[in-house]
């Protein structure tokens, strides 16, 4: 039965197969005035377009195209590692890193940490057919990569099923052994590996003993011997081999051997030294399989796949996870960033814009100050948080004095903020950006920073504070509220338009222009919640001694906010 979603007066879209479609009832369909249907049909699958079908005035369909957009897609076959370094979940979080959509066939489930297996659960065969069948017949895949296959009636399943929904690419990464030397697929699969999967295969990515095992036992202790094994791997088959050296002894180098039937190519690579190698093989083959559903060459995926993996081994050589002998890598290559940033808690605290100081490349020149010095001076003077608004400094410069800011800051618990750049925040791995009305649209930022950083812009009007809201901005500045000569032909909105502008707002707001010890008072006192500080350039920045101008206005702004209390 279908569910039918919200009813609008006489027009509305719902979502159903064809069959579905047609089992409800023409009658319902007139009563509800119903005149469109949108139907997602496996008719069209290669087109990857969805058809619309009009109802006509007899309840009967018309069709009309409209294009969608097509995501590469990869199929992994493969068992579950439950502590999540190897199998199908390596699989989904390297397509996931290299911007590929990835379904799953569970063939086990493995009990399995960084010591090593304690329990593998197969799954019916039956069951794995099941699973197959419901991706294969409703979705379009482009690649099927193989991890474990722990039996050969699974191996004859799969087999079967990409004959009947014929695929672009098949990757064949030949699981027998787990890097903690358990076994994972008996020798009976060896049989089915050469006999079905090795013909249909585009690409087989064995390490060494995996190589020797679908040999029948042949040595591999060396380059040659892998160059000769790859050849024989070839014979049976396989369109491609890519034979793994990671276990070849004595060499400083990680050495692969690439054969696609008429060329070897020696992929070598410096070795990186580093515990957390779970999960290297399903990665490279995953990544293989991805790079192919985007449309790269074999030899382009190899090439691609290798360099991810190595960067990923090399971004997360540091991490610990698990006591055991072989920790996971981070594929996604964040959580190395997100560990550092624990210092702070929270993402975002309103509070945070008590004291916002904003420097200026200027007057730290005139000044003989360094960036990070007129930093350090902020934060210890009591700034809450700080923005770089570097308007005429090199790229390079800018990037290394955000780094050295950042350490300044993340030691005193304050957010570290860039002017315009989100891109020099992206490097640095800033706090966030302050962005203002002509620079990048807050939304786009937002898509750029991820929901983590703080993202504050510039609104003079209540329309611009909704907009700024929308986009998924934290805070807004307000100014300029007195004039200033640090920001040129700076419209100057008063400390009513400040109030307008607050009470509109549905963000904390942080008033900006003009502000010094002299005026921060009033700024302070016009009585609505949302005003949560002021953000000054010049009142501590132009000034010989920033830590006493720091200080004073501290001073100014917490007698301020007590006399309101
Ligand atoms: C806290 C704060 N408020 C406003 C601004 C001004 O930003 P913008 O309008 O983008 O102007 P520039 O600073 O880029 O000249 C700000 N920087 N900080
Ligand atoms: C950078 C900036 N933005 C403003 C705005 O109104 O949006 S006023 C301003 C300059 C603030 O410097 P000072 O504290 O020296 O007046
Ligand atoms: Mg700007």
């Amino acid at each position: 039965m279908v569910s039918i979603p919200e009813l609008h007066s006489n027009f509305f879209i719902i979502s159903l197969s064809l069959n579905h479609y047609q089992s409800v009832p023409q009658g319902f369909r007139q009563s509800k005035g119903l005149s469109l249907l949108l139907v997602n049909s496996r008719i069209n699958r290669n087109k990857h377009t969805r058809i619309f079908m009009e109802m006509q005035g007899n309840g009967s369909p018309t069709t009309s195209n409209q294009s969608t957009i097509n995501i590469p897609h990869v199929l992994t076959v493969a068992g579950s590692d439950s502590g999540a370094g190897a199998g199908i979940q390596a699989d989904l979080k390297a397509c996931a890193a290299r911007g590929v959509y990835c379904s799953t066939v569970i063939t086990a489930v493995t009990a399995q940490n960084t010591v090593g297996v304690q329990g593998v659960n197969v799954v019916p065969e039956d069951f794995v057919a099941e699973q197959m069948k419901s991706v294969l017949s409703d979705m379009h895949v482009d690649v099927v990569k193989t991890g474990m296959l722990p039996s050969i009636g699974i191996v004859k399943i799969l087999h079967q099923h990409l004959r009947e929904y014929p695929v672009r690419a098949l990757v064949v990464d030949p699981v027998m052994v787990s890097t903690s030397g358990d076994v994972l697929a008996g020798p009976s699969v060896l049989a089915g590996f050469r006999e079905d999967l090795l013909p249909m295969a585009d690409i087989i990515t064995p390490n060494l003993k995996e190589a020797s095992a679908l040999l029948d036992g042949v040595k591999i202790k060396t380059v040659s011997d892998m160059r000769s094994a790859a050849k024989l791997l070839h014979d049976m088959g396989v369109r491609n081999v890519l034979v793994k050296g990671g276990d070849l002894p004595d060499s400083l180098d990680a050495v692969d051997i690439f054969f696609d039937g008429e060329h070897l190519y020696e992929l070598r690579s410096s070795r990186i030294k580093t515990r957390n190698t779970h999960g290297t093989g399903c990665t490279l083959a995953s990544c293989i399989a991805a790079e192919l559903a985007k449309g790269a060459s074999m030899l382009e995926a190899v090439k691609v796949a290798k360099c991810f993996v190595e960067t990923a081994l090399d971004y997360s050589k540091e991490i610990f996870i698990g006591n055991g002998p072989q920790g996971p890598f981070d594929h996604l290559m964040k959580l190395k960033s997100n560990a550092h940033n624990s210092g702070r808690q929270v993402r975002f605290n309103p509070s945070d814009l008590f004291l916002y100081a904003v420097t200026d490349s200027g007057m730290n020149r005139r000044w003989g100050h360094s960036i990070s010095d007129a930093v350090k001076a902020a934060v210890q003077g009591g700034a809450t948080i700080v923005q770089l608004r570097e308007k005429d400094i090199d790229t390079r410069d800018f990037v290394e004095a955000a780094k050295s800011c950042l350490q300044i800051c993340r030691a005193h618990g304050v957010p570290l903020l860039i002017n315009d750049r989100i891109d020099v925040a992206l490097a640095c791995d800033a706090d966030g950006v302050h962005i203002g009305q002509s620079d990048m649209p807050a939304h786009t930022a937002r898509a750029l920073l991820g929901p983590e950083k703080i993202i504050g812009v510039s609104c003079k009007t209540p329309e611009q504070a909704e907009q700024a809201w929308i986009a998924g901005a934290d805070y807004i500045g307000c100014g300029g509220v007195y004039p200033t000569n640090t920001k040129a032909n700076n419209l100057t909105v008063g400390l009513d338009g400040l109030k307008t502008v607050c009470l509109a707002s549905k963000l904390p707001v942080v008033a900006i222009g003009g502000i010094k010890v002299s005026n921060a008072r009033p700024v302070m006192e016009i009585g609505v919640p949302n005003l949560k500080g002021v953000a000054v350039v010049s009142a501590i920045f132009d000034s010989e001694c920033v830590l006493t101008e720091t200080r004073k206005l501290h001073a100014v702004l917490t007698e301020a906010t007590a006399a309101v209390k």
